[in-house]
């Protein structure tokens, strides 16, 4: 059985269709990244996980039963989180500790431990009113993991955070990813790659691809010719109704043709640019990154 099971998940407001018909599971152990764009859906997937907004349409269940029941095993990192400035960072846990109803002796050593854990262990005892961002993101992670849950959900950790404090909180999350089973959103590939094992990519409410980053590459990516040749946007304006071809990028004097098919792709443009009698200066073969795969996808819906 999946820890998550997420099935054909629909959220609509008014006309508009939100989250449409999203299916993916989180097993035990994993951590999944949701990565899109701004506006792909990726806030309103995880609240719906949270039982916070009501779906549309499908079921979400976690170890095997309804989530409206499972909420309490669930940590949660939002966006923007808000915490009590006058408080203390040990008072903000004790409290939170507390509405779970952990026994205080217990809740005691967990709130340590886990300082220790984020790296808060020498300012516990000081107002929260006195962290940095970095350190309110650790206190944030904290305070998702105080009742030992099941499942972390983390809604954009690193995206308001500069890029040392960025560093910080990837480096914590890879320590914490070694016990816990995480599911976190961003919509930076390069996030998302570093930490996860799988990725649901996002954009306008569809899963456009699902998989271990190992796997979307097999499944997605495309071969691209390098051509350069002087003045070849001519000849580039021309190829973009060709069947054979994806997508075309010029810069300079250099084309980038992403094509179907490598064998059909390099027949073709070489009849093709010897036919023209093209100056060209360099043909070469290469393969898409996965940056490039997430962008053509995030643009092409
Ligand atoms: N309460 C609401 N009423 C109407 N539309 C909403 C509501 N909440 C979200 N939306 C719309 O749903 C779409 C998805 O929003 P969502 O916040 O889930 O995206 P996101 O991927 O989390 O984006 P971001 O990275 O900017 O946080 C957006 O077009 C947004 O305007």
């Amino acid at each position: 059985m999946h820890l998550l099971q997420v099935s054909q998940l629909q959220k609509r407001y008014g006309d508009h269709e939100v989250v449409q018909n999203i299916d993916f599971h989180i097993n035990q152990g994993e951590c999944v990244a949701l990565l899109g764009p701004n506006g792909a859906g990726k806030t309103t997937i995880i609240k719906m996980i949270l039982d916070i907004n009501k779906l549309t349409g499908g079921q979400i269940l976690l170890n095997g039963k309804r989530h409206h029941q499972m909420r309490k095993f669930i940590g949660y990192l939002p966006q923007h989180p808000t915490f009590y400035p006058w408080m203390t960072g040990k008072e903000l846990l004790a409290f939170l500790g507390g509405l779970s109803n952990i026994e205080k002796k217990t809740l005691e050593q967990r709130i340590n431990e886990l300082l220790e854990l984020v790296g808060l262990g020498q300012v516990g005892n000081q107002l929260i009113a006195t962290y940095s961002g970095g350190m309110k993101q650790r206190l944030g992670i904290a305070q998702a993991l105080i009742h030992q849950p099941k499942l972390l959900i983390m809604d954009e950790p690193v995206s308001a955070l500069d890029p040392l404090g960025r560093r910080d909180i990837l480096e914590l999350l890879k320590v914490i990813k070694l016990k816990s089973t995480i599911l976190f959103s961003t919509h930076i590939l390069h996030d998302a790659e570093e930490l996860c094992d799988k990725m649901l990519i996002i954009n306008k409410g569809r899963l456009l691809v699902n998989g271990s980053i190992n796997q979307i590459i097999e499944q997605t990516q495309k071969p691209i010719f390098i051509i350069q040749a002087p003045r070849l946007s001519d000849w580039t304006h021309k190829l973009v109704n060709e069947d054979i071809v994806e997508s075309i990028e010029l810069t300079g004097n250099a084309a980038k043709v992403r094509v179907k098919s490598i064998e059909q792709g390099r027949e073709w443009l070489l009849s093709n640019i010897l036919k023209l009698h093209l100056p060209i200066q360099k043909f070469e073969l290469v393969q898409e990154s996965l940056e490039e795969i997430f962008l053509r996808m995030v643009k092409s819906y």
